[in-house]
């Protein structure tokens, strides 16, 4: 496996696939100042040719750069998910580049898109939907039914309540509530979760 990006996000990842018996072979960075990282070999910037037959995760936690590197590289994309994560045997699938981390949950007849974060410790019930570039953060808790719109991040700790729909390109605040579906491009804070302002095509603070 090779990793696209030395993040802290990438330190998970790292040990997801450690936990895995996966041998992280390289990590491209396109900062030109980064040498090193965790001790694994530095691959420089993105170069289609180097180790062109292994898989790459993006390990970038921001979604919108997610989606940007995953329509540029050309390899095929790895998905891990940590041992102690519970995922279902029923799910309806996870998508290619999708990563699960640490006691996270995902449970029967969920479907969870390319390149998402199931992070920490965050449960994703039944009937769920879920799709591209969708992040969850840790301990966030998504009841059953709930659907996610691509490109949306649900916060540390926030919950959402059976049947909700997420819009595209969201951003759920910490500890929130989502008690009412959410149109596409807002941010949305509290208890109960309100619309605060929409992102339009800038990038929210995630
Ligand atoms: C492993 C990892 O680290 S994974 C990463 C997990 N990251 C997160 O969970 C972060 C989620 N992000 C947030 O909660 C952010 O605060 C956001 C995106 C909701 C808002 O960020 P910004 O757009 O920069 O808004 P800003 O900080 O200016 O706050 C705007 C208003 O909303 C309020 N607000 C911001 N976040 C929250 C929140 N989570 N809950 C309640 N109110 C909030 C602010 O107090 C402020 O209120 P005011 O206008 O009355 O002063």
């Amino acid at each position: 496996m090779i990793l696209y990006g030395g993040s802290g996000h990438a330190k998970v990842i790292f040990d997801c696939l450690d936990a895995r018996g996966i041998t992280v072979l390289g990590v491209f960075d396109d900062n030109p100042d980064l040498r090193t990282f965790q001790n694994m070999p530095f691959l420089g910037a993105y170069n289609p040719q180097i180790l062109d037959k292994e898989k790459v995760i993006i390990a970038i936690g921001n979604n919108r750069i997610r989606q940007t590197l995953s329509q540029r590289i050309t390899h095929s994309f790895g998905t891990v998910v940590h041992p102690s994560a519970e995922v279902s045997r029923f799910v309806k699938g996870i998508g290619d580049g999708t990563v699960i981390f640490h006691r996270a949950v995902v449970q029967a007849d969920t479907y969870v898109g390319e390149h998402c974060i199931i992070n920490t410790a965050s449960s994703v019930d039944h009937d769920c939907i879920l799709e591209d570039l969708v992040h969850i953060s840790p301990n966030a808790t998504l009841c059953g039914g709930v659907k996610v719109g691509k490109g949306t991040h649900i916060g540390a700790s926030a919950t959402v309540i059976p049947g909700v729909r997420i819009g595209e390109w969201c951003v759920i605040g910490a500890g929130a509530v989502v008690t009412q579906d959410i149109p596409d491009f807002a941010v949305a804070v509290g208890v109960p979760a309100r619309v605060i302002r929409q992102i339009g095509n800038t990038v929210a603070k995630e």
